[in-house]
């Protein structure tokens, strides 16, 4: 797992760690890992540090200090190094001296032209959007430059990913100590470009996570596998209520999900089973002994009904979606026994919280908290950063794979019979929906390589996608 931590835990591991080392030891570790990843871009950009033209932008706190540090660093190493204060009043003294001494320069405002600008305005001490003389600063980065933001970009919230107002959009991000739920969730996700961790020491064994990024080994360790004795039955069946006149193609696609996500047979209940048995004559079609419920994509209105039928199976695993979720009764989700998981995307999300659609998307780590916290179930937050919520409260996971190209029709319904599917293997609504969308996302990347993708193309690139993960 890729673990993030919230500032508050980063603060307090920092305080302990600072109070046995000498001071300025941190920030020197942290200015050391800066500079030796801007010299990189450098070499990689321009062959050579000496010579470069960096610009620092410097806010006031410590985040501005390791700009100046790291700038000192670069300056030694013969580039020219230029620090624009968002307040001249006020920046990190040392870090100051040190870049002075190291023969770099401060001006008032952004050279029209650079290599690197390095954005040390606002780190974990950032709160709100960038003020004015931030955001004029970072208005004026020159096209063309790399850029590095020091621990985040600066106007990215850093526990929750919530961008308000003008933010930097940097290269790479040197972050330190750890990850910040921010650097991984959109917004501020698509903000930070590639992440680099620098090592200064901290321990936070044993902390709280507040956000996780399954990796490779993480989804394989997940994923059922068939042994001798597997009969049908013990690899999960899994039922899927989809579809409708209107939208059978939603049922096809949810029983593709389902049948590529290894269950051990797919049984499908409703209008749409034509469809489903034209393309998929291996599906059983009408009610039976399940392992685990799909019900609500493509369902259309008035079939509230069925969805309440499956959700009073308290035993069995309930996945809904879609159409599904439309005023679903948190008393009776809280009810259940078994697991239950619900796969909204943004804008039944906010339905569900009574909120406009861009709040959620906005702020889409409270709200998956906020939804799982209501119904006391796994919620799975569809998005360019999917994200799953334990019902209990802890670690929410944030899926890595996502692809743009996902963004198809149908996508969600392949989706949501590849969970329902996990779910009838025996997994938890956390890891169900969490090992789904890796491994859609990786088959949204397979499927697509870079150009338009229809859902269908996700379902079949899934084995890809499993493989993959496998080896
Ligand atoms: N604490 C530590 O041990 C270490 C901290 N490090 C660096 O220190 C940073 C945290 O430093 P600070 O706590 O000084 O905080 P920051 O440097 O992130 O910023 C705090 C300052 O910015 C101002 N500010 C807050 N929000 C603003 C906004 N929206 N617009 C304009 N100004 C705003 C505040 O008034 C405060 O003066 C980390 O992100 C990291 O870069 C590193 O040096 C590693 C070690
Ligand atoms: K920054």
């Amino acid at each position: 797992m890729r673990t993030a931590y919230s500032v508050e835990t980063v603060r307090a591991a920092e305080r302990e760690l600072m109070a046995r080392l000498p001071e300025g030891a941190l920030m020197a570790r942290a200015a050391a890992g800066l500079a030796a990843v801007c010299a990189e871009l450098l070499a990689r950009g321009r062959g050579r540090v000496y010579g470069a033209r960096v610009v620092l932008l410097v806010g006031p706190g410590d985040n501005g200090g390791d700009a100046l540090y790291a700038g000192a660093r670069l300056a030694r190493r013969g580039a020219g190094v230029t620090a624009v204060p968002m307040d001249p009043e006020r920046m990190h003294p040392g870090g100051l001296a040190a870049l002075r001494a190291a023969g770099g320069r401060v001006a008032a405002s952004v050279p029209g032209r650079a290599d690197l600008v390095v954005d040390g305005l606002l780190g974990i001490g950032g709160r709100g959007g960038l003020r004015p003389a931030a955001a004029a600063l970072v208005e004026r980065i020159p096209a063309g430059a790399a850029v590095v933001a020091v621990d985040l970009p600066s106007g990215v919230d850093a526990d929750t990913g919530e961008v308000a107002g003008p933010a930097v959009t940097a290269d790479v991000t040197v972050t330190f100590g750890a990850y910040k739920p921010g650097l991984l969730t959109d917004p501020g996700a698509s903000r930070v470009g590639a992440v680099r961790l620098v090592d200064i020491g901290l321990d936070l064994d044993g902390a709280a996570v507040a956000l996780e990024a399954p990796q490779h080994a993480d989804v394989a360790a997940l994923l059922p596998v068939p042994t001798a004795s597997s009969d049908k039955y013990r690899r999960g069946v899994v039922g899927v209520v989809a579809g409708s006149e209107q939208y059978p193609g939603a049922a096809v696609l949810a029983v593709a999900g389902a049948l590529r996500g290894g269950a051990g047979a797919v049984r499908y209940v409703g209008p749409a089973a034509d469809a489903v048995l034209a393309r998929f004559p291996e599906v059983l079609v009408g009610r039976g002994r399940v392992q685990a419920w799909v019900v609500g994509p493509g369902l259309g209105s008035g079939r509230e009904a069925e969805v309440g039928r499956a959700l009073a199976d308290t035993d069995v695993p309930v996945l809904v979606d879609a159409d599904g979720l439309r005023g679903l009764d948190a008393g009776v989700v809280r009810g259940r026994r078994a697991a239950t998981l619900l796969t909204p995307h943004a804008g039944e999300a906010a339905a569900l919280l009574g909120v406009a659609r861009e709040t959620v998307e906005a702020g889409r780590l409270a709200a998956v908290r906020e939804l799982a916290g209501r119904y006391g179930a796994a919620v799975l937050l569809k998005g360019s950063t999917t994200l799953v919520a334990p019902g209990g409260g802890g670690a929410v996971r944030v899926n890595p794979t996502g692809t743009p190209w996902l963004a198809t029709a149908g996508s969600g319904d392949v989706l949501s019979g590849l969970a329902g599917a996990l779910l009838a293997a025996g997994l938890g609504g956390v890891d169900a929906g969490s090992a789904a969308a890796y491994l859609h996302g990786l088959a949204g990347r397979f499927a697509a390589g870079g150009a338009p993708v229809v859902a269908q193309e996700v379902a079949a690139a899934l084995p890809r996608a499993w493989r993959s993960v496998r080896d």
